[in-house]
């Protein structure tokens, strides 16, 4: 029993050393998501906290942190949401779980991606869980103790049969030019090709069945050019903004063909697919986009095509969901993050429609419908909305043009027609 415990610590070890050298990491605790995250650094020195950090270490309770390896990323991504889920349903309201990761500043793809628990209850069940978590997964915990102004990290294992190591010391750390969560975006939330998407699809077809109908629906698309053909024009918004509503109102007045995407041979996927960690999840929505863009490709030789949301829906909530906190935590505006896939075909124009907060509430209520859960999320979480929009305005090449959709349906419809007939011709 002893000897398994040690070789598995021993492999979690060498885990956590292969991300990198401890020291040249920088942690990020997302204590408030109103404000920067906590970063801190670990030195063999030790160092007085900022008042700041004293929030988080300096009180009372006991603190953990914990991260996820493996070497199979979709499984690292279930792994860690699965963590999430249990965390959030077991821990009592005295302990509080903030998301937390380490990572190497401005290196893309070193982000390790972790939780920091702070327990103030006077139960063990905190330290049940992490050891049932440390012996099914490839989890790596820490825990902090502190002395007088000090605070230092240390591998943490339920029974104490390791040898001290050197105390690595809480220095805190200055703020990073890019939020941690901006650094792993390409390829993990937004795929800039089809065959990145399709790897991830491929990656998790034993343990996700339906990857493998998915990919076979990828795989029937012949290959289209759009030379000479009708235009093409996508529009874009926030659920209840009007989208419905105006791509039908399109596809009467001009004769057009209407498509969205996902498509709607993937309907039967979507559900699988929305309760999955967003790796998975954002790599089946850009599949989604190539099998539309292959429909507009056919398409678009017999008739315009009006599409209901494509890359610019894609990549703006892809990104709002994996950029923690503000709106100033996303990708700078200039960031590649934002160009368009070289090998996805490119609408003629793209229009963003925008209503006020406080009008899109009025128009789900009236609505009556269920609510997705993002869609939800959107209502209670202002933060979150700033940033779908904001990205949706930073896409490059194309770049959405944005239509005041707050007037009448027939007003709406009136601005748009004079768009298309200026930019498209028709
Ligand atoms: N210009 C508009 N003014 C007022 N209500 C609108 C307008 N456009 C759409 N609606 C209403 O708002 C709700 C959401 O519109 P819908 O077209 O379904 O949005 P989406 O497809 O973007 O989710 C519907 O009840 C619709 O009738
Ligand atoms: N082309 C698309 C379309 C939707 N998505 C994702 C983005 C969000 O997670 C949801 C939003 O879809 P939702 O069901 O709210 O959309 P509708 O307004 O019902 O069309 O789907 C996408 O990633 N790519």
């Amino acid at each position: 029993m002893r000897l398994k415990f040690l070789s598995r610590f021993t492999m979690l070890k060498r885990a956590m050393f292969r991300c990198g050298e401890l020291s040249s990491r920088v942690f990020a605790v997302e204590f408030d998501l109103r404000t920067q995250p906590l970063y801190f650094t670990l030195s063999s020195n030790p160092q007085e906290l900022h008042h700041a950090h004293q929030q988080l270490f300096g009180d009372d309770g006991k603190l953990f942190s914990l991260h996820v390896h493996s070497d199979s990323r979709t499984e690292k991504a279930r792994a860690h949401a699965e963590i999430k889920h249990k965390l959030s349903v077991t821990l009592s309201r005295d302990c509080d779980v903030f998301e937390a990761s380490s990572f190497i500043p401005d290196v893309k793809n070193s982000v390790v991606k972790g939780f920091f628990i702070r327990d103030k209850s006077t139960t063990a069940l905190s330290e049940d869980i992490l050891k049932t978590l440390q012996q099914s997964k490839s989890v790596c915990v820490f825990s902090y103790k502190r002395e007088g102004e000090y605070c230092w990290q240390e591998l943490w294992s339920p029974v104490n049969q390791v040898q001290e190591s050197a105390r690595q010391y809480v220095t805190p750390a200055a703020a990073a030019e890019h939020h941690p969560s901006t650094l792993n975006i390409t390829n993990s939330d937004v795929f800039y090709s089809m065959h990145e998407a399709y790897k991830v699809l491929q990656e998790c077809s034993d343990i996700i069945p339906e990857s493998k109908e998915v990919l076979k629906l990828v795989d029937e698309q012949s290959e289209t050019s759009r030379a000479d053909g009708f235009p093409v024009i996508v529009i874009e918004g926030l659920d209840a903004t009007g989208k419905t509503t105006l791509t039908e109102a399109l596809r009467e007045s001009l004769n057009a063909t209407l498509l969205k995407s996902p498509p709607q041979c993937l309907a039967p996927f979507r559900q699988r697919f929305d309760s999955e960690p967003p790796l998975i999840r954002r790599a089946f929505y850009a599949l989604g986009n190539y099998i539309t863009a292959a429909h507009i490709g056919n398409e678009s030789l017999r008739a315009p095509v009006i599409v209901d949301r494509y890359w610019h829906s894609t990549a703006a909530y892809a990104i709002a969901t994996a950029v923690g906190g503000r709106v100033e935590n996303l990708p700078k505006p200039d960031s590649e993050l934002y160009q368009w896939p070289e090998d996805l075909l490119q609408p003629n124009l793209v229009l963003l429609l925008t209503v006020s907060p406080e009008e899109r509430l009025r128009r789900l209520r009236d609505r009556g419908q269920d609510k997705t859960v993002e869609e939800a999320e959107l209502e209670l979480n202002q933060l979150f909305r700033l940033k779908v929009e904001e990205a949706y305005k930073r896409i490059q090449n194309p770049a959405c043009i944005i239509v005041d959709a707050s007037p009448s349906p027939q007003e709406v419809l009136r601005q748009v027609q004079h768009l298309i007939r200026n930019k498209c011709h028709l």
